[in-house]
């Protein structure tokens, strides 16, 4: 074996971490605040899918079509905003929110941390035990006196279409990191990446077409989809609901792409793009050598624990655990996990009871989501459809945003909608959606509500300042009190 390939075996730590986002630097970093010394092992850069390719660039490209959409909802701003938005100006900002992937500060806040990062591929090599190979084949054993956490994230999911790998498809990844504006875009996926891509491309000047099986956003209430594909028409894009595809031609690899469609059709784009969910990354990641299945999604328990692998040591975090599939339920995985580290290495006992220090309760109760299109649609909790099926007996209030008069001073005719689902026999909050633009600000408050299981006769007292988009609160519970005293 050349010196190269030379393997180190047994650096000692308490705890080895794989893979730098956001749930695997969070992990680290409360480790290291329970007095643990921690190894992190990242392939590619530090701050992961999230700070490259998916939360940040996207909201950095997003955020000027929206803010030039609202402009022109206010009389007197909208006069003044005469020409389109500016891809090149928009792509700079995106370059420079993305540190031009260029990781040095991620990595030093680890180093800040006081943990160690060893750059290369990691894998688990048996119990307690990863193996980590560098780009040129250098390999080095890294032990865990304590614990492994797998932080490796996820990445996108092709679909099955016959001629799939000729057409070179988009995935989030060059929808995110791309400088050039396709003239015309093909989104095939009506969840959260297709329609944030739709927003973006159609805003930066593409003709995008997007292609969804079913209702788009399908996890929230049907009413969001519904306003979500009316902004995206109304923005010009062609939104066709109800089709699926059935085949990808590009003979010329410079040329075109074109689409067949279930429906008999057929759609030619200069790109496509798929958005059609994610897949695990644990590939190839020794899952075999600890008796996990290479390719499975891991499935924890609420302190993140790995299910079926003895000794308390394997925990797993972010996209990977297949709980929620959002940076910021990764960093609460990953907080929580850090801190159930910590306390079974000093042989403290954990609180992992309901919305206990060392349980993600808040996975099952209360994630908050946001899609940043235009509406925005944001939801947290149960749905009403969700509620039903979990057996609640529920009660729904519904109403329009421009029952506000805070709603219609912040945009000329604000068009929104927002719903309560009620927990009828604990008067409670399950579940709170609110579509409109801005919207995406007042989701905490509801996240407030439904995390701390806020009597509604209490929350009465939680006064919107007026005029705020924020009034809707006030209108929701008065309808709510209002029905529960008609007969
Ligand atoms: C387009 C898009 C937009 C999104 N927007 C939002 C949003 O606005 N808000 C939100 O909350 N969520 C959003 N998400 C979801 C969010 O990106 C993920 O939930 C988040 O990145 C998950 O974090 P993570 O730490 O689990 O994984 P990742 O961010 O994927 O990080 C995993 C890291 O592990 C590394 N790694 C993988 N395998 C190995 C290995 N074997 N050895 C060493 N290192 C390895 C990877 O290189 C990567 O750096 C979006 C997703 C997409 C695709
Ligand atoms: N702002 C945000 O919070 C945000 C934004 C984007 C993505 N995300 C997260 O990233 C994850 C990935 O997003 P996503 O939109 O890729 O996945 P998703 O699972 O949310 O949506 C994928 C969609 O593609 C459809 N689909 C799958 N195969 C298909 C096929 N062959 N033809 C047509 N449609 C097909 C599915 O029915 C589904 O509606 C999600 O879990 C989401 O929560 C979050």
């Amino acid at each position: 074996m050349s010196e190269s390939h030379e393997t180190r075996t047994g650096v000692p730590y308490d705890v080895v971490v794989l893979g730098a986002g956001p749930a695997g630097a969070n992990v680290a970093d409360r480790a290291r605040a329970a007095g643990l010394s921690v190894a992190v092992v990242e392939r590619e850069l530090v701050g992961g899918d999230c700070a490259y390719w998916a939360c940040v660039p996207s909201k950095a490209l997003l955020r000027p079509v929206i803010a030039l959409a609202d402009a022109r909802r206010v009389d007197g701003a909208r006069q003044a905003v005469t020409g389109r938005v500016d891809a090149d100006g928009v792509f700079a900002r995106r370059n420079r929110s993305v540190s031009d992937w260029d990781d040095t500060r991620q990595a030093l806040f680890l180093k800040s941390i006081g943990a160690d990062l060893f750059r290369g591929h990691g894998r688990l090599d048996g119990p307690r035990r990863v193996s980590v190979t560098r780009d040129d084949g250098a390999r080095q054993i890294l032990t865990a006196r304590h614990a492994v956490a797998i932080a490796t994230g996820s990445r996108p999911a092709l679909p099955d279409i016959p001629g799939i790998a000729e057409a070179c498809p988009w995935t989030s990844r060059q929808g995110t990191e791309s400088s050039t504006v396709p003239t015309r875009l093909a989104i095939i996926g009506g969840g959260g990446v297709g329609i944030e891509m739709a927003t973006l491309w159609q805003g930066l000047g593409s003709q995008v077409t997007l292609l969804a099986r079913r209702r788009l956003i399908p996890r929230m209430e049907p009413f969001a989809g519904e306003l979500v594909a009316q902004g995206l028409r109304e923005s010009g894009a062609d939104v066709r609901i109800g089709v699926q595809v059935t085949a990808l031609r590009r003979p010329d690899p410079e040329g075109p792409v074109t689409l067949t469609l279930d429906n008999g059709g057929e759609l030619e784009a200069d790109e496509v793009l798929c958005a059609t969910g994610r897949a695990p990354a644990t590939g190839d990641i020794g899952l075999d050598t600890v008796g996990l299945t290479p390719g499975s999604w891991l499935d924890v328990d609420t302190t993140c624990l790995v299910q079926g692998v003895d000794g308390d040591w394997l925990y797993a975090l972010g996209d990977v655990n297949h709980r929620a599939l959002l940076t910021h339920q990764g960093k609460y995985q990953a907080r929580t996990a850090g801190d159930a580290i910590g306390a079974r290495a000093a042989g403290r006992p954990l609180d992992d009871t309901p919305w206990g220090d060392h349980a993600t309760t808040a996975d099952q109760h209360a994630v908050p989501q946001v899609f940043f299109s235009d509406p925005e649609a944001a939801a947290v909790g149960l749905s009403a459809e969700q509620a039903e099926r979990s057996g609640y007996r529920i009660k729904t209030v519904d109403l329009d945003f421009n029952a506000a008069q805070g709603a219609n001073l912040y945009a000329d005719g604000y068009q929104g909608h927002a719903r309560l689902v009620v927990d009828l026999d604990r008067e409670v909050l399950l579940g709170v959606t609110f579509v409109g633009p801005n919207v995406s600000e007042l989701l905490h408050s509801a996240t407030i509500a439904v995390a701390g299981e806020i009597p509604l006769k209490r929350l009465r007292h939680a006064i919107p300042p007026f005029p705020t988009v924020s009034e809707i609160w006030l209108f929701l519970l008065a309808t709510y009190q209002h029905d529960q005293e008609t007969p």
